[in-house]
């Protein structure tokens, strides 16, 4: 499987690497969330925007994008709107969302970019493209909050990201059962193992799901999203734990 690097940070091999959000609602707040996060284990930064106030105006975001970057110094930052659709904040116009897309990975501030792969091929195709463009890479996503499709449909999905040229696939569910959980687990080896030109990340949501937040180095996911503050996501265990949940099952491979 290739990896994939990013400023210091290797996707793909070794350890799961731990993304944190960041989830506030004003510049205060979301700098005061990158400050906090000076002495933790964190690889990877994520900012979602859409809990920002300032959203909707580009110069207030690209401002807020300046400091942030500063703050962060060599940490990889990753750039998301999740919509509403998808479990996020705010509804966005398609338009908009890939306005505020292509516009924020033209600044050079941001490393990643998390683009939904429903929005619409055309619209996918073209924030892929200007990522590119501007040497950053993209994270394909797709979230199910009602549930867990069957492993068929999650390596589809998956397949599709990785065919329209995302960098990564991801894909975050919703179990239902114990078995569901199951199910996310062996889409992820299926994927990994049989069609993955890529790391990829997947994971299923809420507490009976956090063991896949754990076991990504077993079962094929290079990422996991851990909360310092706040959690963005139902199952998001804490970063210090997280790190040592990950060492034990490093150890023992
Ligand atoms: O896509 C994801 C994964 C996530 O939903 C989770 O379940 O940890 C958290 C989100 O912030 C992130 O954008």
């Amino acid at each position: 499987m290739n990896t994939i690097k990013i400023k210091n940070v290797i996707l793909g091999e070794g350890k799961p690497k731990i993304c944190v959000p960041i989830v506030g609602i004003t510049k205060e707040d979301i700098l005061n969330q990158a400050k906090a996060l000076e002495n933790v284990e964190v690889d990877v930064v994520e900012w979602r925007v859409d809990w920002f106030e300032g959203v909707f105006q580009l110069e207030k975001v690209k401002d807020v994008l300046v400091d942030l970057r500063k703050e962060l110094k060599e940490l990889p930052l990753l750039f998301t709107f999740r919509t509403s659709k998808e479990g996020g904040e705010k509804a966005i116009e398609n338009e908009e969302y890939v306005n505020l897309n292509k516009a924020m990975v033209a600044t050079g501030l941001v490393d990643l970019v998390d683009v939904e792969v429903f929005t619409g091929d055309d619209y996918v195709k073209e924030i892929i493209k200007s990522a590119h463009e501007s040497n950053v890479k993209v994270i394909a996503s797709n979230h199910d909050f009602e549930k867990t499709p069957s492993k068929g449909d999650i390596v589809c999905r998956l397949i599709k990201m990785q065919d329209l040229g995302a960098d990564i696939p991801k894909i975050a569910v919703m179990p239902k059962c114990k078995l569901d959980v199951l199910e996310l687990l062996e889409a992820t080896v299926i994927m990994s193992e049989q069609y993955a030109t890529r790391p990829i990340i997947t994971m299923s949501m809420a507490g009976q799901g956090a063991i896949s937040r754990l076991c990504g180095e077993v079962f094929g996911s290079c990422l996991t999203f851990g909360a310092v503050s706040k959690a963005s996501a139902p199952g998001q265990i804490n970063v210090e734990e997280l790190n040592k949940a990950l060492n034990i099952i490093n150890k023992s491979l």
